[in-house]
């Protein structure tokens, strides 16, 4: 049975958690009982992974103790006790133990679920170098010369080439190896996930030295990006030997190089981490990143030869909220620092795009239409910086204003004062004339003088704009700077050929609207020009997004009568799920789910803090729905035909480009059902 929409279980989620229990150097009754107390807490919280540090069962710094057979007996009756206890418990617990099989000592994981033992994995890497001394007591994995044992009367599969699979979860398959293990250069772990598991969990005793930590995280953060795979590690904490060293407790999950949780370090308590962790993502690049199967293949013989064993995952019941921070903003990081970073990264790609286009044509104009909307400001922007880079006076860019039927005086003031303030030449062309002449020449009622204010009335002005603009183009050496963003591509949002979707070179193709909004927030707050161009770029921040095409009222001061988003949908949220259409292939009930833990609640998570409290947006579940429809139809059904045929422009974030000749290649006649259907059915 299929778990409920606001459960994690129904979105291709599992809850993972890492635990570090306070341990009693030999002393197993002890340390097994902390660890049921943990592995209890996980599975209270419908985790489906408890992961343990190495040796947590008799303490990692037992040394000589090891070899002892009252302390090998003890470690014997604690995991007795926990297969047992484990019946009632959700997770498959990962737990270290020293296990002796043929006389010979091992450093093992044992996963437990359910009462059962799934399996043993040995170290295959013994550290024996400055503080470590394994190999005197402990025998390397590999030189095991048989692939399973028994232990608490229960023959179990044993080896470094165990995947456990669940086999009703799909993509739930977990891997174990035991601290050292990472350091090497090919970690088992590698063959593991080439062989396809999903959820690598290292049991470590890592003791803390300075710095360390940060290698530590350096490790599982690129072993999780390499290997595609969610990365659990959990060192040893309070309770571990002295004696020599220190230890900090540091417990990491990472999903393919993003840091999903984090201990604190040197807590005086025990203590548990959790996260969900996304395997439809992990499978969703697999499939795309062809050189990860092409791994594969060169460890073909490895990797075949892997052993699968099959368990089954009882999938808790009810709703499960969501353990994981989603940006409202994709395209946007919450962190400031972060978006500094992406807002110069952006912006450079942009100017380099464009230097890189003029040189080559050896062209030094650049001709663009200034509505004083967003996207020309920002196109704008990037041509000014172009033109300084490339020791070219800004009088180079010519900029036209160019009032239609329904452009509102405060608009085009923005539009000259930006043009003014950042000195390029500026002019208007009042293209009302010229549109009156085509409505004529083609019959349009408008032009006799009846109110229709249809897609043609729309379109003949954007054409009339653009058809200006080559022109100029040609009279004065030029190169049409295009102005159109991800996300009205995305949604169609253009007039398609004669029309703002052409130009001869456009630098925000692959920019979404809500960055363009942060890109501009960020010129402002970082000083790129002076402070009354800041105080232009503020007000056309503030201004209602509209194609001032259809006019409101009469005169100078009427209002456009069209607001963009009351039309085709917020940008946040259309943007929102175009990341995850485009970046992910997820399903819409899933980007949805997704959506609502993002903007479902004004006050939790982040927010950009250039972002004024008063635009901070709240939408519920039905909301997100209506919307949604409104983005699949239009991506999926109707809007391809202009995606297939884009002017050149560089790709920006990693997001995508919609460009056929980049991220996505798609047909222009395809169905949009498929997503509306699943849409329908999957969201209450
Ligand atoms: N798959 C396909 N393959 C080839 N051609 C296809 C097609 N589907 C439709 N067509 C044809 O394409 C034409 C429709 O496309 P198109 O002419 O672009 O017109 P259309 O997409 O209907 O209208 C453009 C929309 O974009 C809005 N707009 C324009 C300019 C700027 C902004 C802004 O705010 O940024 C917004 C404008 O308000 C209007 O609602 C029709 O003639 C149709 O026959
Ligand atoms: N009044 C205008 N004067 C000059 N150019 C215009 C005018 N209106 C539109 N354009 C040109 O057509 C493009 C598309 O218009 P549109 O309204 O979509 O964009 P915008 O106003 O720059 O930004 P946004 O869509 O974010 O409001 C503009 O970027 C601009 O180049
Ligand atoms: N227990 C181990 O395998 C520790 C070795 C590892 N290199 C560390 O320093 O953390």
């Amino acid at each position: 049975m299929r778990a409920p929409f606001h459960s994690i279980y129904s979105h291709g989620f599992v809850r993972v958690a890492v635990c570090i229990p306070s341990v009693r150097v030999a002393d197993p009754a002890y340390n097994v009982e902390h660890t049921l107390g943990l592995a209890r807490r996980a599975s209270e919280q419908k985790a489906a992974v408890a992961l343990f540090p190495e040796l947590g069962i008799s303490s990692y710094t037992c040394e000589d103790l090891f070899q002892q057979d009252a302390l090998q007996e003890a470690v014997l009756a604690g995991i007795e006790r926990l297969v047992a206890e484990s019946a009632e418990l959700t997770p498959v617990l990962l737990v270290g133990a020293p296990l002796r099989f043929q006389g010979r000592l091992f450093n093992c994981a044992v996963a437990i679920h359910r009462g059962r033992i799934l399996g043993i994995v040995p170290k295959s890497y013994l550290p024996t170098y400055r503080e470590f001394y394994e190999t005197r007591w402990f025998t390397r994995g590999r030189d095991a010369a048989w692939d399973q044992v028994t232990v608490a009367g229960q023959t179990v599969p044993f080896g470094a080439d165990i995947l456990f699979e669940a086999e009703n979860v799909p993509g739930f398959v977990l891997h174990t190896e035991v601290c050292e293990d990472v350091w090497t250069p090919i970690p088992p772990s590698t063959y593991a996930a080439l062989a396809g598991a999903t959820v690598i969990a290292n049991l470590s005793a890592s003791n803390i030295t300075v710095g360390k930590a940060e290698y530590r995280r350096d490790l599982c953060a690129t072993q999780s990006g390499r290997c595609i795979c969610a990365y659990l590690y959990s060192a040893a904490g309070p309770g571990e030997s002295t004696t020599d060293l220190a230890w900090d407790g540091h417990a990491l999950i990472y999903e393919q190089n993003d840091l999903l949780a984090e201990s604190p370090r040197f807590a005086d308590e025990e203590h548990m981490i959790a996260a969900d962790v996304d395997l439809e993502r992990l499978l969703q690049e697999r499939s795309r990143m062809n050189t990860f199967q092409d791994s594969a293949g060169d460890h073909a013989d490895r990797v075949r030869a892997m052993r699968r064993i099959p368990f089954h995952f009882p999938v808790p019941a009810g709703d499960i909220a969501l353990q994981r921070t989603v940006g409202r903003f994709p395209y946007v990081p919450d962190d400031a620092a972060v978006r500094d970073a992406r807002c110069y990264e952006a912006y450079n790609i942009q100017v380099h795009g464009l230097m890189k286009r003029l040189a080559a044509t050896g062209i030094k104009k650049i001709v663009i239409g200034v509505s004083g909307g967003l996207d020309s400001t920002q196109a704008l922007i990037v041509a000014a910086r172009t033109m300084d880079r490339l020791g070219l006076p800004r009088e180079n860019i010519l900029g036209y204003t160019m009032p239609g039927f329904a452009t509102s005086s405060s608009t085009k003031g923005n539009a000259w004062d930006l043009m003014r303030g950042l000195g390029i030449t500026a002019a208007e062309i009042d293209i009302r004339p010229s549109c009156l002449q085509m409505l004529r020449d083609i019959g349009h009622p408008f032009a006799s003088g009846e109110p229709v204010y249809d897609v043609t009335f729309e379109n003949v002005q954007a054409g009339e704009r653009t058809s200006h603009l080559f022109r100029l183009a040609n009279l004065h050496d030029g190169l049409v700077l295009g102005t159109g963003d991800l996300s009205e591509l995305a949604l169609g949002w253009a007039t398609y050929g004669v029309g703002d979707h052409m130009s001869h070179y456009n630098v925000n193709a692959s920019v979404p609207k809500t960055m363009i909004q942060y890109l501009i927030r960020w010129v402002i707050h970082s000083g790129q020009f002076n402070a009354e161009t800041g105080q232009v770029l503020q007000r056309i921040l503030d201004t209602e997004i509209s194609p001032e095409l259809v006019p409101g009222g009469e005169g100078e001061s009427a209002q456009p009568a069209q607001s963009t988003q009351e039309k085709i949908g917020p940008y946040e949220l259309q943007d929102f799920t175009l990341f995850y259409v485009t970046r992910f292939g997820f399903r819409p009930s899933k980007i949805a789910f997704l959506e609502l833990h993002a903007w479902g609640d004004r006050e939790s998570g982040g927010w950009p803090e250039l972002l004024p409290a008063e635009r901070r947006n709240q939408y519920d579940l039905a909301t997100i729905k209506r919307w949604m429809e409104v983005f699949l139809w239009r991506f999926f059904k109707i809007s391809q035909f202009k995606r297939s045929a884009v002017p050149n422009g560089p790709k920006v974030g990693s997001g995508g480009s919609l460009s056929p000749r980049g991220d996505w290649r798609a047909p222009s006649d395809s169905e949009a059902t498929v997503w509306l259907d699943e849409l329908r059915n999957a969201v209450p």
